[in-house]
């Protein structure tokens, strides 16, 4: 099909509470969404980059201008453009896989839509419904994150995830462990802050049955991941060292990860996401699906990703309530600890338009 035009929108929404990681703390999330708009009617993307270069070397202001003065031009010049010919269309250009993943998704949703076919079915899905995990923050105090897990537990959610950064590790496991028992299912996210000097504290955690601990180390030592490997037994799961399925393969050659966290938008979109799980899927590597604090747009979509076979372990795609007291779309909400898997054509949702321009800080409008 060809593009009329695509819209970039600068999107600021209030979290309902700070969300603190190894890497600091979100009062809000920024985000930019894309809307392609061609002959035959619309598709929404989401940029999933944070506002400062702290997860990766993306970042919001640097993703809308490389969309902005290179990827959006180079779609839009193109005469025939489907989702499977926007990654090589924008090859040229190097790098932001997060920019590119919003562009691909923007352009898939349009094509799908057209063809009353669900994200879902065009990825793969065998499943209706994803159990959902839920990501907790670090937080002030054991106290205060025992309250907060028994509420997560109480909504239903099926897996606990902490957050952890040197000085707040085991810790906060013990305190989970001892209050809620050693049944439920808990993982840890360091979000790269340790190195392998750090390799004594790391295997004080094996005690406490830990489903995984992701990206202990920092994003490019996929070696350290595997030094790790051999001195600890908890499972290892690689999230920002993934960034295509060709480090998946990389990793798991290594010995670097038994498990991977995908995320359609580090990976550079839901295609590349479904190589990712076909690649880990091959070697027998569980995956599960990340979060990047999305909007019901990307919520839908990483639902779709979530069901498909190789999405064995509960992901961090929770309900929207979970980051948003309002959503721009319908809200998931959790049902006995599951999410629905959108069914329509498309990503299934659409953005509200009321609830979009309430949040919507800058729109551009390019076009062809
Ligand atoms: O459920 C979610 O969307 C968030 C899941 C989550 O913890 N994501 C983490 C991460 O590093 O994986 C994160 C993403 C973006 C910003 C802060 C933290």
């Amino acid at each position: 099909m060809k593009l009329s035009g695509m819209e970039l929108l600068r999107v600021r929404m209030p979290l309902v509470a700070p969300f603190r990681t190894s890497f600091g703390t979100q009062e809000a999330r920024e985000l930019l969404l894309v809307r392609a708009v061609t002959p035959t009617g619309e598709g929404w993307g989401e940029c999933v980059a944070l506002a400062d270069p702290h997860y990766s070397s993306e970042y919001l202001d640097g993703a809308e201008h490389i969309l902005r003065d290179y990827l959006v031009p180079a779609l839009l010049r193109a005469q025939e453009v489907t989702a499977h010919k926007v990654a090589p269309l924008l090859a040229p250009v190097k790098g932001h896989r997060m920019a590119k993943a919003a562009l691909e998704m923007a352009v898939l949703d349009a094509e799908l839509r057209a063809c009353g076919t669900s994200f879902a079915t065009a990825l793969g899905s065998t499943k209706d419904s994803v159990p959902c995990g839920v990501s907790v923050g670090i937080m002030d105090s054991i106290p205060r994150l025992l309250d907060v897990v028994g509420t997560y537990l109480d909504a239903g959610y099926v897996r606990i995830k902490l957050k952890i950064e040197p000085g707040w590790d085991v810790e906060p496991v013990r305190a989970v462990r001892e209050r809620f028992g050693d049944d439920i299912l808990l993982q840890v996210d360091a979000n790269t802050a340790y190195t392998l000097s750090d390799v004594p504290q790391l295997k004080r955690l094996d005690p406490f049955g830990l489903l995984l601990i992701e990206q202990p180390l920092e994003e490019e030592d996929v070696r350290g991941h595997a030094e790790l490997a051999r001195n600890i037994t908890t499972p290892i799961c690689l999230d920002e060292s993934i960034v295509s399925a060709r480090s998946a393969a990389d990793a798991i050659a290594l010995g670097a990860c038994r498990i991977v966290n995908i995320k359609p938008g580090r990976v550079g979109g839901y295609l590349e996401a479904r190589r990712v799980h076909d690649v880990c899927a091959a070697h027998g590597v569980p995956v599960w699906c990340g979060g990047m604090l999305e909007t019901g747009l990307g919520r839908a979509g990483n639902l779709a990703l979530a069901s498909l076979p190789g999405f064995t372990l509960p992901g961090d795609t929770s309900a929207s309530d979970r980051f948003y007291r309002t959503d721009i779309t319908e809200p998931f909400v959790l049902d006995a600890g599951h999410l629905p898997v959108p069914s329509g054509p498309g990503l299934g949702v659409a953005p509200i338009p009321e609830a979009l321009a309430e949040v919507t800080t800058a729109k551009a409008w390019l076009r062809s």
